[in-house]
Protein backbone atom coordinates (compact mmCIF):
# COMPACT_ATOMS: atom_id res chain seq x y z
CA UNK A 1 0.00 0.00 0.00
CA UNK A 2 1.05 3.76 -0.95
CA UNK A 3 1.69 6.09 2.13
CA UNK A 4 -0.23 8.90 2.30
CA UNK A 5 1.48 10.89 5.29
CA UNK A 6 5.36 10.54 6.29
CA UNK A 7 6.57 11.86 8.86
CA UNK A 8 9.99 11.96 8.96
CA UNK A 9 12.37 12.23 11.90
CA UNK A 10 10.63 15.17 13.45
CA UNK A 11 11.33 17.12 16.66
CA UNK A 12 9.49 20.07 18.27
CA UNK A 13 10.86 22.48 20.74
CA UNK A 14 8.31 25.07 22.21
CA UNK A 15 9.58 27.84 24.20
CA UNK A 16 7.91 28.32 27.44
CA UNK A 17 6.79 32.16 28.94
CA UNK A 18 9.74 31.63 31.41
CA UNK A 19 12.30 30.83 28.68
CA UNK A 20 12.55 26.92 29.58
CA UNK A 21 12.67 24.20 26.19
CA UNK A 22 9.88 22.08 25.96
CA UNK A 23 10.92 18.98 24.04
CA UNK A 24 7.25 18.22 23.02
CA UNK A 25 8.43 15.84 20.42
CA UNK A 26 11.62 13.93 19.43
CA UNK A 27 13.13 11.64 16.38
CA UNK A 28 9.52 10.56 15.37
CA UNK A 29 8.84 8.32 12.44
CA UNK A 30 5.73 7.58 11.19
CA UNK A 31 3.64 6.35 8.04
CA UNK A 32 0.04 6.42 7.41
CA UNK A 33 -0.65 3.95 4.23
CA UNK A 34 -3.89 5.24 2.36
CA UNK A 35 -7.16 4.31 3.45
CA UNK A 36 -5.51 3.42 6.74
CA UNK A 37 -7.14 3.93 9.98
CA UNK A 38 -4.62 4.92 12.64
CA UNK A 39 -5.25 5.77 16.20
CA UNK A 40 -2.92 7.87 18.42
CA UNK A 41 -2.75 6.99 21.79
CA UNK A 42 -0.77 8.44 24.71
CA UNK A 43 -0.34 10.13 28.08
CA UNK A 44 -1.54 13.72 28.40
CA UNK A 45 1.05 16.08 27.29
CA UNK A 46 2.89 13.28 25.03
CA UNK A 47 2.70 15.76 21.70
CA UNK A 48 0.07 14.30 20.31
CA UNK A 49 -1.96 17.64 19.16
CA UNK A 50 1.28 18.91 18.55
CA UNK A 51 1.97 15.85 16.17
CA UNK A 52 -1.58 16.56 14.02
CA UNK A 53 -0.98 19.86 13.86
CA UNK A 54 2.09 19.32 12.37
CA UNK A 55 1.06 17.48 9.54
CA UNK A 56 -2.03 20.10 9.31
CA UNK A 57 0.81 22.12 8.89
CA UNK A 58 -0.72 24.13 11.73
CA UNK A 59 2.34 24.71 13.31
CA UNK A 60 5.65 24.32 12.06
CA UNK A 61 8.60 21.43 12.79
CA UNK A 62 11.79 22.14 14.51
CA UNK A 63 12.96 19.58 12.70
CA UNK A 64 12.06 16.52 10.52
CA UNK A 65 9.70 16.66 7.44
CA UNK A 66 6.12 15.75 6.46
CA UNK A 67 5.26 14.00 3.27
CA UNK A 68 1.89 14.07 1.70
CA UNK A 69 1.87 11.78 -0.89
CA UNK A 70 5.31 11.78 -1.34
CA UNK A 71 5.58 15.14 -1.98
CA UNK A 72 7.43 17.77 0.97
CA UNK A 73 4.16 19.31 2.61
CA UNK A 74 4.37 22.50 3.62
CA UNK A 75 0.80 24.31 3.58
CA UNK A 76 -2.47 23.78 4.89
CA UNK A 77 -4.74 22.69 2.18
CA UNK A 78 -8.25 20.88 1.62
CA UNK A 79 -7.35 17.79 0.71
CA UNK A 80 -5.80 17.08 4.79
CA UNK A 81 -8.90 18.28 6.94
CA UNK A 82 -8.93 18.55 10.46
CA UNK A 83 -11.55 17.95 13.63
CA UNK A 84 -10.36 20.13 17.02
CA UNK A 85 -10.91 18.97 20.71
CA UNK A 86 -13.24 21.72 20.24
CA UNK A 87 -16.07 22.79 18.62
CA UNK A 88 -14.80 25.70 16.43
CA UNK A 89 -17.78 26.47 14.88
CA UNK A 90 -18.44 30.08 13.40
CA UNK A 91 -20.88 31.77 16.31
CA UNK A 92 -22.60 34.21 13.52
CA UNK A 93 -23.37 31.44 11.21
CA UNK A 94 -26.25 28.71 11.37
CA UNK A 95 -25.37 25.19 11.23
CA UNK A 96 -25.97 24.87 7.74
CA UNK A 97 -23.64 27.51 7.10
CA UNK A 98 -21.07 26.33 9.14
CA UNK A 99 -21.14 23.16 7.52
CA UNK A 100 -20.85 24.43 4.25
CA UNK A 101 -18.44 26.76 5.28
CA UNK A 102 -15.35 25.10 3.52
CA UNK A 103 -17.77 24.61 0.36
CA UNK A 104 -17.91 28.11 -0.04
CA UNK A 105 -14.37 28.78 0.15
CA UNK A 106 -14.17 26.34 -2.91
CA UNK A 107 -16.53 28.20 -4.62
CA UNK A 108 -19.26 25.31 -4.95
CA UNK A 109 -22.22 26.66 -6.10
CA UNK A 110 -24.89 28.57 -3.06
CA UNK A 111 -27.93 25.74 -4.09
CA UNK A 112 -25.47 22.66 -4.11
CA UNK A 113 -22.98 23.29 -1.33
CA UNK A 114 -26.83 23.23 0.95
CA UNK A 115 -27.68 19.98 -0.73
CA UNK A 116 -24.32 18.72 0.66
CA UNK A 117 -24.53 20.47 3.93
CA UNK A 118 -27.98 19.06 4.58
CA UNK A 119 -26.87 15.43 3.60
CA UNK A 120 -24.24 15.42 6.21
CA UNK A 121 -26.36 17.01 8.82
CA UNK A 122 -28.83 14.17 7.93
CA UNK A 123 -25.81 11.92 8.64
CA UNK A 124 -25.11 13.23 11.86
CA UNK A 125 -28.91 12.81 12.92
CA UNK A 126 -29.56 16.39 13.39
CA UNK A 127 -31.32 17.11 10.09
CA UNK A 128 -34.01 20.07 11.64
CA UNK A 129 -30.91 21.46 12.91
CA UNK A 130 -30.03 23.92 10.24
CA UNK A 131 -31.26 27.26 10.91
CA UNK A 132 -30.02 26.51 14.78
CA UNK A 133 -26.95 28.41 15.80
CA UNK A 134 -24.22 26.98 17.85
CA UNK A 135 -25.37 28.86 20.82
CA UNK A 136 -28.39 26.98 20.72
CA UNK A 137 -26.94 23.49 20.57
CA UNK A 138 -25.35 21.78 23.71
CA UNK A 139 -21.40 20.51 23.29
CA UNK A 140 -22.34 17.43 21.85
CA UNK A 141 -24.58 18.41 19.24
CA UNK A 142 -21.51 21.61 18.14
CA UNK A 143 -19.22 18.16 17.89
CA UNK A 144 -21.06 16.49 15.62
CA UNK A 145 -21.95 20.06 13.63
CA UNK A 146 -17.83 20.19 13.35
CA UNK A 147 -17.34 16.94 12.08
CA UNK A 148 -19.57 17.26 9.58
CA UNK A 149 -18.16 20.05 8.31
CA UNK A 150 -14.78 18.48 8.06
CA UNK A 151 -16.84 15.62 6.37
CA UNK A 152 -18.66 18.15 3.69
CA UNK A 153 -14.97 19.15 2.58
CA UNK A 154 -14.38 15.42 1.67
CA UNK A 155 -10.58 15.53 2.71
CA UNK A 156 -8.64 12.79 1.48
CA UNK A 157 -6.86 12.67 4.63
CA UNK A 158 -8.98 13.31 8.02
CA UNK A 159 -7.08 14.85 11.35
CA UNK A 160 -9.00 14.08 14.18
CA UNK A 161 -8.22 15.24 17.91
CA UNK A 162 -10.06 14.12 20.20
CA UNK A 163 -13.19 14.36 18.22
CA UNK A 164 -15.57 12.36 20.41
CA UNK A 165 -14.19 13.11 24.07
CA UNK A 166 -16.87 15.97 24.91
CA UNK A 167 -19.98 13.70 23.23
CA UNK A 168 -21.63 11.43 25.91
CA UNK A 169 -21.25 7.99 26.15
CA UNK A 170 -23.90 7.16 23.83
CA UNK A 171 -23.54 9.54 21.33
CA UNK A 172 -19.84 8.75 21.35
CA UNK A 173 -20.75 5.08 20.24
CA UNK A 174 -22.70 6.28 17.65
CA UNK A 175 -20.18 8.72 16.25
CA UNK A 176 -17.89 5.62 16.30
CA UNK A 177 -20.01 3.65 14.26
CA UNK A 178 -20.97 6.50 11.93
CA UNK A 179 -17.07 7.34 11.73
CA UNK A 180 -16.35 3.60 10.31
CA UNK A 181 -19.45 3.64 8.32
CA UNK A 182 -17.83 6.85 6.21
CA UNK A 183 -14.59 5.47 6.15
CA UNK A 184 -15.54 2.30 4.75
CA UNK A 185 -17.75 3.62 1.95
CA UNK A 186 -15.16 6.70 1.19
CA UNK A 187 -11.88 4.72 1.87
CA UNK A 188 -10.44 7.84 3.59
CA UNK A 189 -7.21 7.98 5.54
CA UNK A 190 -7.93 8.76 9.08
CA UNK A 191 -4.99 9.60 11.99
CA UNK A 192 -7.25 10.27 15.01
CA UNK A 193 -6.02 10.90 18.21
CA UNK A 194 -7.78 9.61 21.29
CA UNK A 195 -7.28 9.17 25.42
CA UNK A 196 -9.56 6.16 25.18
CA UNK A 197 -7.87 2.85 25.06
CA UNK A 198 -11.57 1.33 24.14
CA UNK A 199 -11.95 3.78 21.60
CA UNK A 200 -8.64 3.04 19.64
CA UNK A 201 -9.54 -0.65 19.89
CA UNK A 202 -12.58 -0.20 18.41
CA UNK A 203 -11.67 2.34 15.19
CA UNK A 204 -7.99 0.84 14.28
CA UNK A 205 -6.26 -0.67 12.01
CA UNK A 206 -3.13 -0.08 13.72
CA UNK A 207 -2.34 1.90 16.99
CA UNK A 208 0.17 4.13 17.82
CA UNK A 209 1.17 4.89 21.20
CA UNK A 210 3.04 7.40 22.28
CA UNK A 211 5.33 8.24 25.25
CA UNK A 212 5.78 11.96 26.81
CA UNK A 213 8.90 13.69 27.72
CA UNK A 214 9.98 13.80 25.26
CA UNK A 215 6.57 12.54 22.97
CA UNK A 216 7.54 9.69 20.80
CA UNK A 217 6.47 6.54 19.89
CA UNK A 218 6.49 4.08 22.03
CA UNK A 219 4.69 0.88 19.94
CA UNK A 220 2.71 -0.29 17.41
CA UNK A 221 0.35 -2.58 17.50
CA UNK A 222 -1.78 -3.61 14.81
CA UNK A 223 -5.75 -4.59 15.65
CA UNK A 224 -6.66 -7.83 13.68
CA UNK A 225 -9.94 -8.11 15.06
CA UNK A 226 -12.18 -8.37 12.30
CA UNK A 227 -15.07 -5.26 12.05
CA UNK A 228 -17.56 -5.07 12.84
CA UNK A 229 -15.49 -5.07 16.36
CA UNK A 230 -18.10 -6.74 19.38
CA UNK A 231 -16.47 -5.28 23.19
CA UNK A 232 -17.73 -9.11 23.89
CA UNK A 233 -14.95 -10.43 22.13
CA UNK A 234 -12.21 -11.88 24.00
CA UNK A 235 -9.12 -10.48 21.82
CA UNK A 236 -11.11 -7.34 22.42
CA UNK A 237 -10.80 -7.53 25.92
CA UNK A 238 -7.13 -8.86 26.09
CA UNK A 239 -5.90 -6.03 23.60
CA UNK A 240 -7.82 -3.30 26.08
CA UNK A 241 -5.91 -4.66 29.02
CA UNK A 242 -2.44 -4.80 27.72
CA UNK A 243 -2.62 -1.37 26.04
CA UNK A 244 -3.75 0.06 29.29
CA UNK A 245 -0.87 -1.53 31.03
CA UNK A 246 1.36 -0.18 28.31
CA UNK A 247 -0.20 3.02 28.79
CA UNK A 248 0.81 3.22 32.62
CA UNK A 249 4.43 2.40 31.36
CA UNK A 250 4.02 5.42 28.97
N1 LIG B 1 2.13 26.64 22.06
C1 LIG B 1 2.82 26.01 23.01
N2 LIG B 1 3.77 26.63 23.73
C2 LIG B 1 4.51 25.99 24.66
N3 LIG B 1 4.36 24.67 24.94
C3 LIG B 1 3.43 23.99 24.27
C4 LIG B 1 2.61 24.59 23.26
N4 LIG B 1 1.78 23.66 22.76
C5 LIG B 1 2.07 22.50 23.41
N5 LIG B 1 3.04 22.70 24.31
C6 LIG B 1 3.65 21.69 25.18
O1 LIG B 1 4.02 20.58 24.36
C7 LIG B 1 3.74 19.36 25.02
C8 LIG B 1 2.80 18.53 24.16
O2 LIG B 1 1.52 19.16 24.12
P1 LIG B 1 0.30 18.53 23.29
O3 LIG B 1 -0.87 19.44 23.46
O4 LIG B 1 0.75 18.23 21.93
O5 LIG B 1 0.06 17.16 24.09
P2 LIG B 1 -1.15 16.12 23.99
O6 LIG B 1 -0.55 14.77 24.03
O7 LIG B 1 -2.01 16.45 22.84
O8 LIG B 1 -1.93 16.44 25.35
P3 LIG B 1 -3.47 16.15 25.73
O9 LIG B 1 -3.68 14.68 25.55
O10 LIG B 1 -3.55 16.58 27.16
O11 LIG B 1 -4.32 16.99 24.82
C9 LIG B 1 3.17 19.72 26.40
O12 LIG B 1 4.22 19.69 27.32
C10 LIG B 1 2.67 21.14 26.20
O13 LIG B 1 2.74 21.85 27.40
Amino acid sequence: MENKILVDNLGKVFQSQNDLEINALSDLNLSVAENEFVCILGPSGCGKSTLLRIIACLEKASCGTVFYNGREHTQPCQEIGMVFQSYSLMPWLNVLDNIALGLEFARMPKAKRMAVAQEYLDMIGMSDFGQAFPYELSGGMQQRVAIARALANNPDVLLMDEPFGALDAYTRILMQKELLRIWEQNRKTILFVTHSVDEAVYLADRIILMSSSPGRIKKEIEVNIPRVRERSNPRYGKLTTDLLSLLEEA
